[in-house]
């Protein structure tokens, strides 16, 4: 039986057990046991080279974004409103066969935007033949890489399209919208199972836990529980290989219904209504609000800052400190420097005295103090060894050295 058949098996076994206290382990066992297929099907086959890379486009920008979306509701379309990159957009279905990247200049950031081929209900499973099959896999692994997912839906289509893709991206291990568990998890070689929590657990509990650990034949290892989590949440950590994703839904094509219709969209969760009929500005706001980009100007010292040129830091890609924006300046800065002068928000008075781990917001200025080059064996030589008998009798009435 192919792995796909036996998913199936499982999923009708569930549908035909009752939910009480009773079933409550069978159920999590056969959900680690479809977990566990599923993880197979995403498994390049054996000989091939990897297969599911995506379609190699280079990354490009401060950020990436994912149309991802059922064929002919207007990916390609978008494209081309957006970054002026011509993508051919057609009234039959896969107009698109590859991936299309675009660059969308916003906010003196730049981003890139790609366009993919429509996914069809089924092809986390395999649904589709020859390159359809393939495309599955490489939209999947673009969406992956990306930073943002904008799922492109036809607002007069089926409003239960966004659930089954959704399930389609949840099949194949992303998780939109969603933050990672609070679950600590760490196999181990020996020792057992250590089992601990920090939150009341109403979901799950230690059996279910150890019997979900011996499906998946670890016998050892350390578990925290940080939150009320749930058998899935246990499962994805337990995984390891989920990826957590912000999406916007977009139902795009509202020129074709009514204002009632369009009202009840926009009011989902995590949802924006345009139509690439109209204008789409409202969309690229939303966009670059929800990836989070933190601009910061560069000052040097007694001159302006440059406000056409910002460094571009992101708090899911490398973080946002005082130390991720050094980085980013010149690879020596961290170690040079002395500590940082902060315009902007993420200060209480301006300038303010900052140190690596200040977390800076978008548009703060930042002028990098650096310390005093040493002089050899002059009066820096001496000055930065000055304190050392100090520094040895602070330690000493801290903790005494025994004598
Ligand atoms: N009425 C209306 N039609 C639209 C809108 N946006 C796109 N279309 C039309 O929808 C059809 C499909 O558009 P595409 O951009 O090719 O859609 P796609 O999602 O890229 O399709 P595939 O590449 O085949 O998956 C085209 O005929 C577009 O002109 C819109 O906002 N309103
Ligand atoms: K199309
Ligand atoms: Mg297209």
């Amino acid at each position: 039986m192919g792995i796909v058949e036996r998913i199936k098996e499982i999923e009708a076994e569930m549908a035909r057990t009752q939910k009480n206290k009773a079933t409550e382990y069978h159920l999590g066992q056969l959900k680690a046991k479809i977990a566990k297929l599923r993880t197979q099907l995403l498994e390049p086959p054996k000989g091939s080279s990897g297969g599911g890379d995506g379609f190699e486009v280079t990354k490009y920008g401060h950020g990436r974004v994912a149309l991802i979306g059922f064929p002919s509701v207007g990916k390609s379309t978008l494209l081309t409103m957006l970054t002026g990159t011509h993508s051919e957009a057609a009234s039959y279905e896969f107009t698109t066969l590859t991936c299309i990247p675009g660059v969308i200049h916003y906010n003196d950031t730049k981003i890139q935007l790609l366009d993919l081929p429509g996914i069809i209900e089924g092809a986390s499973e395999g649904k589709g033949r020859g390159r359809l099959k393939l495309f599955v896999s490489q939209v999947i692994a673009v969406a992956k890489s990306s930073d943002l997912v904008l799922m492109v839906l036809d607002a007069s289509k089926s409003e239960g399209h966004r659930q089954i893709l959704t399930k389609e991206l949840e099949a194949v291990g992303l998780r939109l919208n969603k933050r990672p568990p609070q679950i600590y998890f760490k196999k181990k070689k020996t020792g057992g199972i250590s089992f601990n929590t920090t939150a009341p657990l109403t979901r799950i509990d230690e059996k279910l836990c150890y019997q979900i650990l011996h499906e998946y034949k670890i016998h050892s290892a350390e578990v925290l529980f940080r939150e009320d989590a749930t058998v899935d949440d246990f499962i994805d950590v337990i995984e390891g290989n989920r990826k957590y994703i912000k999406c916007v839904y977009v139902y795009n094509k509202i020129d074709v219904v009514g204002i009632d219709d369009v009202d009840r969209l926009a009011r989902q969760p995590n949802s924006i209504v345009i139509s690439c009929n109209l204008k789409a500005n409202r969309l690229l706001a939303r966009m670059w609000d929800e990836m989070g980009l933190v601009r910061v100007y560069s000052k040097p010292q007694s001159q302006q800052p440059d406000f056409d040129e910002p460094f571009v830091l992101s708090a899911d890609r490398g973080g946002c400190t005082v130390e991720d924006f050094c980085k980013h300046v010149h690879r020596t800065l961290v170690k040079d420097m002395k500590y940082a002068l902060v315009w902007g928000t993420s200060t209480r008075h301006y300038p303010q005295h900052c140190g690596l781990s200040h977390h800076l917001e978008d548009e703060d200025v930042v002028q990098i103090v650096k310390k005093k080059v040493r002089e050899e064996g002059g009066r820096g030589w001496f000055k930065s060894h000055s304190n050392a008998p100090a520094r040895i009798a602070d330690r000493e009435k801290k903790a005494p050295l025994k004598q």
